[in-house]
């Protein structure tokens, strides 16, 4: 009808102009006034409907719902029906408004999701791309490979959102997504961690989680790492919770209050999580945490090693310390040192282990040793038999001589024999054994010579010793020599019984004999070859050489000709014409003319080479002695020769052995065997055995000496009389004792002139007694550290007594010029009258005027008043010396 009225309105409006429209405006107005008659909802609104309307409601208020009237004083309400319906209505709209939000924030977090994916694809590529260019460390590869899974492009993006998917699904069951979310989010901590990480994080999330079990793998560290630099990184996206932030940020503080407490506790943790929140700071929210390696602070032991003598500098610079505070230490314990105070090893040591540093002995290398080595090893292939080395000992005048020269004589051809011009120190002969022809080297030094000379580097020249016992004499002091040093240098030893063709020759005498030095002939039932033969007569001279090539065959003696050569020095020497010439024993490979030597501090190419039958030689092979003529200085008899590969190489080795024999020949002069030294040589481990040389006047006492001496051992080191004898103490003595590196002891013998003088430049140390309980007791002395200090006699001045004045207080006082030297308080004095000795003691006073004074120096006058000793003239003569400890 109010469309009708309308379009009818609007009709007339348009027929009947202006004035009809004014009025129809009114008519129209008033039929569309609700309180118009004519309106549809006339009366609805007006006032008096509203009041009607009201009335009625107070009617039905006092009503029962369900129309009847209520009683009298009780008001109508709101049934539990409806209540709940209302309710439930709310509480759906609730729902559905939370959900809405949820959704929303969850578009925002698949936003971000998407977001951190993108950078870190981004940087995946970046590092990859880096490791190209570089060598890529364990680390970047395991992380690079894992970023490059996570945003690999076909599938990559597909199972990152799966994976996202399922992720959020069990990290936020539906059930969680209620009002109640947030609190019990907060107050759970396992699930708040985690729900952190994964819900907010998104992308990050996964790719982390994809990178966790490698990171774990690789190193636990970086997890624990990135697990708290994400949870910290999350908190600015927790105040988009809306109206349940607060609850959420509260769970936050809580949380973090809870963290501080842990980290005041443990100091270190404090500060790990500090570094980390700064850090999460710096990359802001959303920004990918790149994982670090955190460092594991090793605890490692440090160690440095030790010479056996440092200075506290030295010591500081190798313990990485301040010297100050070295020496400030060693103060506080009493102890005053300076920069270059010496310690010990064992001083240093315990230094070092106040700073946990421990200590390691410094392996000295013998740089000799090392460089006469042959460097190189032969295999057993190549290996081919060579003639014996043997040498020919006794004693003086049981003929070596002519067994050697009876030797040679009947086993050169008579093509050789013009031929035989000189003595090389060595020779070869052909010996025809089994009908097979052998060759056999002699050395012809004297026996001990060649020992003591050959064993210098350690070096085995010889394979056999002959002793030469003359068979009617029998054993005598050098053939004991000879037996000790042939023992000595573990030598085969063969008994040539000599001069058998004398009448009074007692072959099994000598055997018997020998026994006492347990050389056991075979008949005898032993095992030492015994041959009697005659150097005049040449009688058993064949036997001797068939025995020596056997025992050659027992020891199995081979080398490999076909290598560079390498042997001993013989013997050496200037030559005025020819220059340096050296008698070599060639032991290994072959030696060509040609070829470059090295041979200790000389060097040279051998320019010529001469056999033991003088004849020029082109080449030498084992066991062959040659004279070679080249070097460039003479060598020492007993070294090492080598063959080098040219002259550079050759001088090289000539100068490390020049610069490291002095140092050797320093060290080795401070090292040698003394008593007084023993005691600190066992504590340092370097001596197990005592090696002793002992001469005596008569064998009762050589026997004696040597019982008691080897007697005397302790836990640490053992005497070895490694020879004894009869007789003053020889060169021979001191050779061996150099070379075995022992003590001489003399009993009731002293030595002679020469091994005086090689034991005093040698440093060997010479012991005389004639007291055995004495040379007993130093030894034990020694070896316990306890030795006494020896004091020698030290004359210091002479007087001549010119005066004698008498004291009541001192007694007889001697006026005395001192002639040379001086005169001292608490010297000795000795007085001589007409050459006589009548005092010998201590000088009480010494007087110049009237005052004691100390000394009284030359062509002064003094008194001198002698201890107990009154009975003094003039002219009688005084000796003054003092007694001064000695160095042994
Ligand atoms: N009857 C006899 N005399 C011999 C024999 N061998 C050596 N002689 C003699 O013994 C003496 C010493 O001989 P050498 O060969 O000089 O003895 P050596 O051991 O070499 O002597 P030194 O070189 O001084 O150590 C000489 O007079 C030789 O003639 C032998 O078998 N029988």
């Amino acid at each position: 009808m109010l469309e009708e009225n309308k379009a009818k309105g609007s009709t007339e409006n348009k027929e009947e102009g202006t004035v009809k429209k004014k009025k129809l405006a009114v008519v129209f107005h008033s039929q569309n006034s609700v309180n118009h008659k004519n309106h549809p909802l006339s009366g609805k609104f007006s006032d008096k409907a509203k009041k009607a309307k009201e009335q009625e409601k107070k009617e039905d208020e006092k009503k029962s719902p369900n129309g009847r009237p209520l009683p009298p004083g009780t008001a109508r309400v709101t049934p539990l029906k409806t209540l709940n319906a209302i309710q439930k209505k709310k509480a759906e709209e609730e729902k559905k408004l939370e959900e809405e939000r949820l959704l929303q924030e969850q578009k925002e977090r698949e936003e971000a999701a998407k977001r951190e994916a993108e950078e870190a694809a981004k940087k995946a590529v970046e590092e990859k791309a880096e490791t190209v260019e570089k060598p890529m460390k364990p680390k970047v590869n395991k992380l690079s490979g894992i970023v490059a899974h996570a945003v690999s492009k076909d599938g990559g993006e597909k199972s990152f959102d799966k994976e996202r998917a399922e992720r959020r699904s069990s990290a936020f069951p539906k059930t969680d997504r209620k009002p109640g979310f947030a609190k019990d989010f907060s107050k759970d901590k396992d699930f708040s961690k985690d729900g952190d990480r994964r819900s907010f994080d998104g992308g990050r999330g996964k790719a982390q989680a994809a990178k966790k079990p490698a990171a774990q793998s690789f190193a636990p560290e970086i997890v624990e790492k990135q697990s708290r630099v994400k949870h910290d990184a999350v908190k600015p996206a927790k105040k988009t919770y809306g109206n349940k932030s607060f609850e959420n940020e509260k769970a936050t503080i809580s949380q973090k209050n809870r963290a501080q407490r842990k980290q005041n506790k443990y100091g270190a943790t404090q500060s790990y999580e500090r570094d980390d929140q700064v850090k999460v700071k710096k990359t802001g929210k959303g920004a990918f945490i790149k994982p670090e390696v955190v460092k594991t602070v090793e605890e490692t032991i440090k160690s440095i090693t030790l010479p056996e003598v440092i200075t506290i500098k030295e010591l500081a610079e190798k313990m990485k310390q301040k010297s100050a505070d070295i020496i400030k230490k060693l103060f506080l314990k009493g102890q005053i040192v300076t920069l270059n105070t010496e310690l010990s090893y064992e001083e240093a040591e315990n230094i070092a282990v106040e700073y946990d540093i421990l200590c390691e002995m410094e392996e000295k290398v013998d740089v000799i040793a090392e460089l006469v080595q042959d460097s190189e090893v032969d295999e057993e292939k190549d290996l081919e038999p060579r003639p014996p080395v043997v040498v020919v000992m006794g004693h003086v005048d049981h003929g070596k001589t002519s067994i050697l020269d009876a030797i040679r004589n009947t086993n050169v051809t008579s093509r050789e024999h013009g031929g035989i011009t000189q003595s090389i120190g060595a020779y070869q002969v052909s010996v025809k054994v089994n009908g097979e022809s052998r060759v056999v080297t002699f050395l012809d030094t004297p026996g001990h010579e060649a020992f003591t000379a050959m064993r210098m580097r350690g070096a085995q020249s010889t394979d056999i010793a002959v002793l030469v016992v003359a068979a009617d004499d029998g054993i005598k002091p050098q053939t004991i020599e000879a037996i000790n040093h042939a023992k000595a240098a573990n030598t085969e030893i063969i008994v040539a019984i000599n001069k058998i063709d004398k009448p009074t020759a007692n072959v099994e005498k000598v055997k018997q004999e020998l026994m006492a030095y347990d050389l056991v002939a075979e008949d005898y039932g032993g095992s030492t070859i015994c041959c009697p033969v005659s150097a005049k007569t040449g009688e058993g001279l064949e036997n001797l050489l068939e025995n020596i090539a056997l025992q050659a065959d027992v020891l199995e003696l081979k080398a490999n000709p076909n290598r560079k050569a390498y042997g001993v020095v013989i013997e050496a020497e200037l030559d005025k014409g020819r220059g340096s010439v050296a008698r070599l024993l060639v032991q290994k490979g072959t030696l060509h003319v040609g070829d470059v030597v090295a041979v200790g501090s000389a060097f040279g190419k051998v320019r010529a080479m001469i056999d033991d039958k003088g004849r020029r030689i082109k080449k030498a092979t084992p066991s062959m002695p040659v004279e070679i003529l080249g070097l460039n200085s003479v060598p020492n008899a007993g070294e090492i020769f080598q063959v080098k590969d040219n002259e550079k190489e050759a001088k090289a080795y000539a100068d490390t052995f020049v610069s490291e024999g002095k140092q050797r020949m320093v060290e080795e002069s401070r090292k040698k065997v003394s008593l007084d030294a023993l005691f600190d040589q066992i504590k340092a481990g370097e001596l197990k055995d005592l090696p002793i040389v002992l001469k005596a006047d008569v064998q009762g006492s050589v026997e004696a000496v040597r019982d008691s001496l080897q007697k005397i051992q302790n836990e640490e080191v053992q005497v070895k009389v490694i020879h004894s004898g009869v007789g003053a103490i020889n060169e021979s003595d001191i050779n061996l004792a150099i070379a075995s590196n022992a003590i001489v002891i003399g009993f009731d013998v002293k030595p002679d002139a020469t091994a005086k003088d090689i034991a005093e430049r040698e440093n060997v140390d010479v012991r005389l007694y004639n007291i055995i309980y004495k040379a007993i007791e130093d030894i034990e002395l020694a070896m316990k550290g306890m030795l006494a200090p020896v004091f020698e006699e030290k004359v210091i001045g002479h007087a001549e007594v010119r005066m004698i004045f008498k004291s009541s207080g001192v007694g007889v006082i001697a006026g005395s010029f001192v002639t040379d030297g001086k005169v001292q308080r608490g010297a000795k004095a000795r007085l001589t009258r007409d050459g006589e000795q009548l005092f010998d003691g201590n000088i009480a006073s010494v007087r110049h005027f009237k005052d004691d004074v100390k000394e009284v120096g030359t062509k002064q006058e003094c008194g001198i008043v002698l201890e107990g000793y009154t009975d003094i003239q003039e002219g009688d003569q005084l000796e003054v010396y003092i007694m001064e400890e000695v160095k042994r």
